[in-house]
């Protein structure tokens, strides 16, 4: 709990003063609850003696009076509590957000979208649930209990005495109940986490679930992780309705105590009625914290391991370091040198001993079997990951030496998995130059032939596109996303297998387009069609992490080697697209 506190200081030191002021109210409000059953015996007891008209009015006034300020006190707290946790939930989450958009891809890569969207609402709801009921719940409990105790041993330290023979029983079933619960809890939570992650997967993938038409076992695969869900909710309402009528009864037993003793000293004149009166009265002050134990353990410590959770998000470090003071050059030239490169995903090799160079304005080509590294290593080039042997240069510094902001934004990436946002397309194309005016975004769109197909949608560039660009079909995205990473105007253009899905006689024409605008920019395009590579200036073909053949189209054709192989089987493909000219 205190280590809980402390990690939570930095977010919830500024709320101090708001903490105090609502714990200061909710503390005068406990105390007032005294005053309703003492007056009221007393006033019993004056009615029972002849009594006094004006004590009694007095009382009543009295009453009244602090009924009306507990109201008051009760309202004000409510609202100071509910908004210190707004307050505080509002910051972890932006918080977290931030620290999502600095992770790197060997976080994303590990952990599953259901974890983190469960961080982010259901842990988040747990803290807000702790300072926004828990704490005052706690602290008007503990107070009246204490004070309720003082009372009754100031009135008779007899009966209060039996029943603090009572109270420990009750505490101990309550602790036990919480002790209990607590693991259905975790179950609870676990199960809702993966519950997120099939119905995020399901909505993700609704293509391939309809493609396949595998409905029935994605239903399947939801009641099974739906029906653990329930069965882990049920478990914990199980626990708690065998501990719930017990500690009803003890409630009841305290009833039953204080009249059978309480007559027993007002029939031996050692009670008043109106002290009975006020006995009885404060037995709910004495019952109901102990019964609220449960549930103030229990949402201390779903608080507790929310919190720890969320801190545990909040503590990842990216494994993409930046060093203490950056070189922050601006633009870069666009030289770049990898120096007996290896790389591993964790414990797979993926690339091995990797060395080429490329000069600024030049085009490097990859070419290779599936999985044979080519995306990994362009992702190398802006730190996505970093290298675990070897180094990579851009304009002779190693990379690590740049900042990473700079670094990214002088390179431009058509990815292989292609995003597009919920946006209209010209949304989408801006989206790294926001500030880019309707000509620089109409260029881009021209040589990435987008202006081909935008005249077929009524709105035009301003279509917005569904969710990773429903509506659109494979080819126009690929179009959009390239549009997207040369509206940058980067020192260095990285195209993965960005035009696979457009015809080849688009792909000429984009090509040609792009040709001309690269002049001075380095371009590495990962392609699997000769057509796109072969007026690279090198080409480098993969397998298996290596590089196994290097030159220009035309050195490579004389080697006879992987890529005279596959020259000659696409020749067919060509053959048939009788515009393309090789
Ligand atoms: N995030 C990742 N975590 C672990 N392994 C990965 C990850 N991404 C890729 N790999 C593995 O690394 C190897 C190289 O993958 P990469 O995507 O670089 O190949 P590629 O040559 O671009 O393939 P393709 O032509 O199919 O796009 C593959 O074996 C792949 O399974």
């Amino acid at each position: 709990m205190l280590k809980t506190f402390k990690s939570l200081n930095p977010y919830l030191k500024q709320y101090k003063k708001l903490f105090i002021v609502a714990s200061i109210f909710t503390i005068i409000f406990s105390t007032l609850a005294l005053v309703d059953p003492y007056v009221t015996g007393v006033l019993i007891d004056i009615i029972i003696e002849g009594g006094s008209v004006s004590l009694v009015i007095k009382g009543v006034l009295l009453i009244t009076v602090v009924t009306l300020l507990r109201t008051f006190l009760r309202y004000k707290y409510f609202m100071k509590f509910e908004l210190l946790s707004q307050k505080l939930v509002y910051k972890l989450r932006k918080e977290m957000y931030i620290k999502l958009q600095n992770l790197d891809f060997t976080f994303f890569d590990k952990t599953p979208n259901g974890k983190i969207m469960t961080n982010m609402t259901g842990d988040i709801e747990a803290i807000r649930h702790f300072f926004a009921w828990i704490t005052h719940v706690s602290i008007f409990h503990g107070f009246i209990f204490i004070y309720a105790l003082i009372v009754m041993f100031l009135i008779n330290p007899f009966l209060a005495g039996i029943l603090l023979i009572i109270i420990p029983i009750i505490g101990f079933i309550s602790l036990k109940l919480s002790r209990s619960v607590k693991p259905t809890f975790v179950k609870i939570r676990e199960q809702f986490s993966k519950l997120n992650s099939v119905v995020q997967e399901n909505i993700s993938g609704n293509r391939v679930i309809k493609a396949f038409a595998s409905e029935p076992y994605e239903i399947e695969k939801f009641n099974i992780e739906n029906q653990k869900f329930n069965d882990r909710n049920i478990e914990a309402a199980k626990v708690w309705e065998k501990y719930l009528p017990v500690l009803d009864a003890f409630a009841i037993l305290f009833n039953v105590v204080v009249m059978l003793i309480g007559s027993l000293l007002i029939i031996n004149d050692k009670m008043s009625i109106g002290e009975l009166v006020t006995f009885n009265r404060l037995l709910w002050m004495i019952n109901n914290p102990l019964r609220m134990l449960g549930w103030m353990i229990n949402g201390t410590q779903n608080f507790i391991a929310s919190y720890d959770r969320v801190d545990e998000l909040l503590n990842q470090e990216s494994k993409i370091k930046e060093i203490h003071k950056p070189v922050n050059k601006h633009t870069l030239e666009g030289y770049i040198k990898f120096e007996n490169v290896s790389f591993h995903y964790g414990d797979l090799p993926v690339l091995e001993n990797i060395s080429f160079e490329v000069k600024p304005g030049e085009t490097v080509a990859l070419l290779g079997s599936t999985g044979s590294g080519k995306s990994t290593l362009t992702s190398l080039i802006s730190r996505f990951y970093d290298v675990t042997n070897g180094q990579i240069l851009i304009d002779n510094v190693p990379i690590q030496n740049y900042d990473i902001s700079m670094l990214r934004s002088n390179i431009s990436i058509a990815m292989q998995d292609i995003f597009l946002f919920s946006d209209s397309i010209e949304g989408n194309i801006s989206y790294g130059v926001p500030q880019a005016d309707k000509k620089r975004i109409r260029m881009a769109a021209e040589i990435a032939g987008v202006n081909e197909f935008i005249y077929q949608f009524d709105q035009q560039f301003d279509t917005v596109v569904g969710e990773r660009g429903v509506g659109l079909s494979g080819g126009q995205k690929q179009r959009i996303a390239l549009a997207r990473a040369i509206i940058e105007d980067p020192s260095i253009l990285i195209l993965d297998d960005t035009t696979s899905a457009v015809d080849m006689e688009t792909e000429y024409k984009i090509l040609g387009e792009l040709k001309n605008i690269n002049e001075k920019r380095t371009t590495f395009i990962i392609a699997h069609r000769i057509s796109s590579v072969k007026d690279a200036d090198l080409i480098l073909v993969m397998d298996n992490g290596r590089i196994v053949e290097r030159g220009t189209h035309a050195e490579l054709l004389d080697k006879k080697g992987y890529y005279y192989s596959v020259f000659f089987q696409q020749m067919g493909e060509f053959n048939l697209e009788k515009k393309v000219v090789l």
